[in-house]
């Protein structure tokens, strides 16, 4: 391993900071964050076609597999490895669509300590950059019973770390298995009638003949956490959102037949068959508003759930094939082309091409001290010298 040139990227504890790559398969960086080594690239299994990660704990000398949550990256020609924000690391990978050539590895976010609190274990979340429309939140409507939760849900699995939900508050009594604070913030309609004239709700609406509403709050919650909002709300709703100052993406939900729509909700049973019919006529007018008012941006017919699925993320930016067919790209980011990293405020910003770029190659060991961030060609514990340890 010696007389391979190791790439080093200047003080990266400094939120400034330079990529760097190189040009070969699995490849693994190392990414020092406080007393572990974030060993990203290659795998312990062949047959793996995803990018690895390993933590090697340098107090104890032990190196472990950590849970991996989220959906993880195809494995790449060289990647470059940035520790950013004091919780995760950015990785560009090299030969990579340009869709899919920026991911993040959570290493120490709200999220991933919950995740290691539940588990007990070592636990790390992965998530894809996402170009263009990356920070507005996203507002999905459409009739009760269309499918709206369940697309959220499947988004939510996929995705732990991109999105978070918007919670709202609703005067409705829950429903078997709704969790408080989970689900919504199940509450009295006196205490939301006031917290509504006291400002505390970016919007609300009286919703089958009950209060639903989303506070300031609930949005702040899931944006202070880093995450993408969602919010799962009715037409009413979503009109106060596009005249609100929040900018967000609008998706509306149609079912593919009106008995379909009827089938799903008797079908969920979690309504009385009053209730049902009263959703069922609130879904007329809905179906109207939301196919024809150009309030929405996306509409999305909501037939074989998995199909369905797989529009939504293409929206999103998120997908990767439909179906077989590769999508079109314009071109693929081979690195090392020349790139940069930077933090703008909670930005970051990668630049290719930028002739500023300064990549500094070492062929040894430390650099001031700082071990950051290094590409190398082979396993740095492959020596059998440190014990690994499978978690679980
Ligand atoms: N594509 C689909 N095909 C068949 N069943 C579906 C499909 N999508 C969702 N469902 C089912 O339809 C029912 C209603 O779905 P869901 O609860 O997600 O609707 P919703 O739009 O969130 O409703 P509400 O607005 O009342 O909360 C659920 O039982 C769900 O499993
Ligand atoms: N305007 C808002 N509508 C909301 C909100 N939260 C949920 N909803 C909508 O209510 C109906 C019924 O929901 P259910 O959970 O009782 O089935 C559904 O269409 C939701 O989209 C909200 O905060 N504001």
């Amino acid at each position: 391993m010696g007389e391979a040139p190791a790439l080093f990227v200047d003080d990266l504890h400094r939120e400034i900071s330079n990529g760097f790559a190189l040009r070969s398969k699995g490849i693994q960086t190392t990414t020092r964050v406080c007393d572990k080594t974030y060993v990203i690239g290659g795998t312990d299994d062949e047959s793996t076609s995803t990018i690895g990660v390993r933590i090697f704990n340098r107090s104890t000398g032990e190196l472990t597999i950590p849970m991996v949550l989220g959906t993880k990256p195809k494995q790449c020609n060289g990647h470059s490895a940035v520790f950013l924000n004091e919780d995760r690391i950015l990785i560009v990978k090299g030969d990579s669509a340009p869709d899919d050539c920026t991911w993040f590895l959570e290493v120490d976010t709200k999220f991933v300590r919950q995740q290691k609190e539940k588990f007990q274990t070592e636990v790390v979340a992965w998530s894809k950059g996402v170009r263009g429309e990356a920070e507005k939140p996203i507002v999905i409507s459409g009739p009760s019973g269309v499918g709206k939760g369940t697309l959220i849900s499947k988004l939510m699995k996929e995705f732990p770390s991109m999105f978070g939900f918007s919670v709202s508050h609703t005067t409705r009594a829950p429903r078997d298995k709704e969790i408080d604070g989970v689900h919504y913030h199940f509450t009295d309609r006196n205490v939301m009638e006031k917290a509504i004239r006291d400002g505390k709700f970016l919007e609300f609406a009286s919703v089958h003949g009950n209060l639903y509403g989303t506070s300031v709050e609930a949005v702040e919650v899931v944006a202070d956490a880093g995450k993408r909002c969602i919010l799962d709300i009715d037409v009413q709703g979503a009109r106060s959102v596009r005249a609100s100052s929040l900018e967000a993406i609008f998706i509306f939900v149609c079912p593919p037949s009106f008995e379909e729509l009827e089938k799903r909700l008797r079908e969920r049973a979690t309504e009385t068959e009053e209730q049902i019919q009263k959703r069922l006529r609130n879904a007329r007018t809905e179906l109207e508003q939301g196919q024809s008012s150009g309030l929405f941006d996306h509409l999305l017919v909501n037939d074989d759930l998995e199909t369905c699925y797989q529009s939504l993320k293409k929206l999103l930016g998120i997908d990767e094939f439909i179906g077989t067919t590769p999508k079109s790209l314009p071109e693929y980011v081979d690195l090392p082309v020349n790139h940069s990293v930077s933090k703008i405020d909670h930005k970051i910003l990668i630049s290719y091409g930028s002739a500023e770029l300064e990549k500094r190659i070492e062929t040894d060991g430390h650099q001031d001290g700082h071990e950051d961030s290094k590409c190398m060609p082979t396993d740095p514990f492959a020596n059998g010298t440190n014990g690994m340890k499978q978690l679980s």
